[in-house]
């Protein structure tokens, strides 16, 4: 296990370069090993959950090749591997492999860490069992995932599939399996979510419609039955990582930073836009389109924050940036209230509880909700712990960030998770001008 130690009192400043996105380079990644011929994905984020794909995909047979930040990987014929695919901690890496695994109509058991294991998959047993799909799970609701070839020549069935929550993996699932179903298939959410995956099929000629309805929002993909070209996309900085240091400057006085070629795409700005209300200094300057992205540069300084209410379709555009949300919350005046937000316990942990226990550690006013949570901002953290990252990157990350600017240091037990997605967190912290210490300890 490692420790992370941040000292408060150093302004942050100067430029962050970030890693690339993790969900689109999940998608680069596999759909570049369902094309045909050699792709060149750059600015591939090389981390934990990635690699748990990259691993999986070797498995299967595909060919690839991980320079730096600089991905080829050579599409060819899927082989049912020997052993089960060791998906890790990463949901997305196995609900958009069990849609790409059915597309191709090969066996596989998709399996991952004890805490992979508990996040809810029955979401994707039923739309794909619908499609006709062999897929079992030894309870119907968890990983390991069993999936079983089906006759040659038997195609999956057409779909309209209504969610109840708006996830951008299910809908990947479901649409990854449409592209060999016998008509067009449907997923209608109750609101829209990233769209990463229809930008890049789209891009690779796969029709695929999308577009307001009564209920929602509905994408449709229409059956594409001969392989996806390959191509070469450059991936755009990861909004979810930017987040971090977003909140960071924010709160630490006196910091002003750049953070250039920032992933823009509408699905994922939500803190962006909460951090703005709540008084933030954040100017966004568009920088056009990569990889069929928006992207821009974003510059971030110190201000005084104030509470907020996020809840409804907000939640889905920022879900994976409530555990460094609610440290600005924390940081802020006045009380910010999260509602309609469960789906954060059903993460690498269970954010609610985690971000909850965290703040309470820091010294923050903090009540936990079944669907979210409320705090009593004080403009600031007393700080002076030593916290658990829960087995959760985002949480370690968010912690750490609260050191820079409580009143006590701040101890992350457990920081190595942060490579799960963002492998140089602590390099950019100093970088930045933060002070930090890492220690190495013993699990035994
Ligand atoms: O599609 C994706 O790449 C992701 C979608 C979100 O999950 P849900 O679809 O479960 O909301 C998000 O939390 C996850 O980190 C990545
Ligand atoms: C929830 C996350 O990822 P996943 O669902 O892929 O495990 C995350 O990265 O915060």
């Amino acid at each position: 296990m490692s420790r992370l130690t941040v000292f408060p009192g150093h302004p942050l400043s100067g430029e962050v370069s970030l890693p690339g996105d993790k969900s689109i380079s999940h998608r680069a990644a596999l759909l570049a090993a369902m094309a045909e011929g050699e792709s060149r994905v750059t600015h591939f984020l090389d981390s934990g959950v990635t690699r748990a794909l990259l691993n999986a995909l070797q498995q299967l047979g595909v060919d690839w090749q991980l320079d730096g930040e600089t991905l080829t990987v050579r599409g060819q014929a899927w082989r049912s591997p020997d052993q089960s695919l060791n998906c890790g901690n990463s949901a997305t890496t196995l609900r958009l492999l069990a849609g790409a695994l059915a597309a191709r109509n090969t066996a596989a058991v998709l399996d991952g860490s004890d805490g992979l294991r508990r996040r809810p998959m029955g979401r994707i047993l039923q739309p794909l069992r619908a499609m006709g799909v062999a897929i079992e799970s030894p309870d119907g609701e968890h990983a390991p995932l069993t999936i079983s070839q089906r006759a040659a020549g038997q195609q999956l069935r057409a779909l309209t599939h209504p969610l109840t929550l708006a996830s951008a993996q299910v809908k990947s699932c479901v649409l990854l399996a449409g592209l060999a179903a016998e008509g067009p298939v449907t997923v209608i959410e109750p609101h829209r979510s990233r769209d990463h995956s229809e930008r890049l099929l789209s891009a690779l000629g796969v029709k695929i419609e999308s577009q307001p309805v009564a209920d929602g929002w509905a994408v449709t993909i229409h059956p594409h039955p001969t392989d996806l070209p390959a191509f070469d996309l450059t991936i755009p900085g990861d909004t979810s990582a930017a987040a971090f240091w977003v909140v960071a400057a924010s709160i630490t006085p006196g910091s002003r930073i750049t953070l250039a070629g920032v992933g823009l795409n509408p699905g994922r700005t939500g803190l962006l836009t909460a951090l703005q209300e709540m008084g933030g200094r954040i100017e966004i300057i568009p920088r056009g389109e990569q990889g069929g992205e928006a992207v821009g540069d974003v510059i971030v300084s110190s201000a005084d924050l104030r509470g907020i209410e996020i809840h409804g379709e907000r939640v889905t555009a920022m879900i994976d940036e409530f555990p460094v949300f609610a440290v600005a919350a924390a940081f802020a005046t006045g009380v910010t209230h999260v509602r309609e937000a469960g789906e954060l316990r059903h993460k690498e942990s269970d954010r609610i509880r985690a971000l909850c226990r965290l703040l309470n550690a820091l010294g923050a006013k903090v009540e936990e909700h079944p669907d979210g949570f409320t705090i009593d901002g004080q403009a600031g953290l007393r700080g002076g712990a030593v916290v658990s990252a829960e087995g959760d990157h985002r949480i370690a990350m968010a912690a750490a960030i609260a050191g820079l600017a409580a009143d006590q240091p701040v101890t992350v037990q457990g920081a190595e998770m942060m490579a799960e997605s963002y492998p140089k967190f602590a390099e950019t912290l100093l970088r930045l001008g933060g002070r930090i210490r890492m220690e190495e300890e013993n699990s035994g």
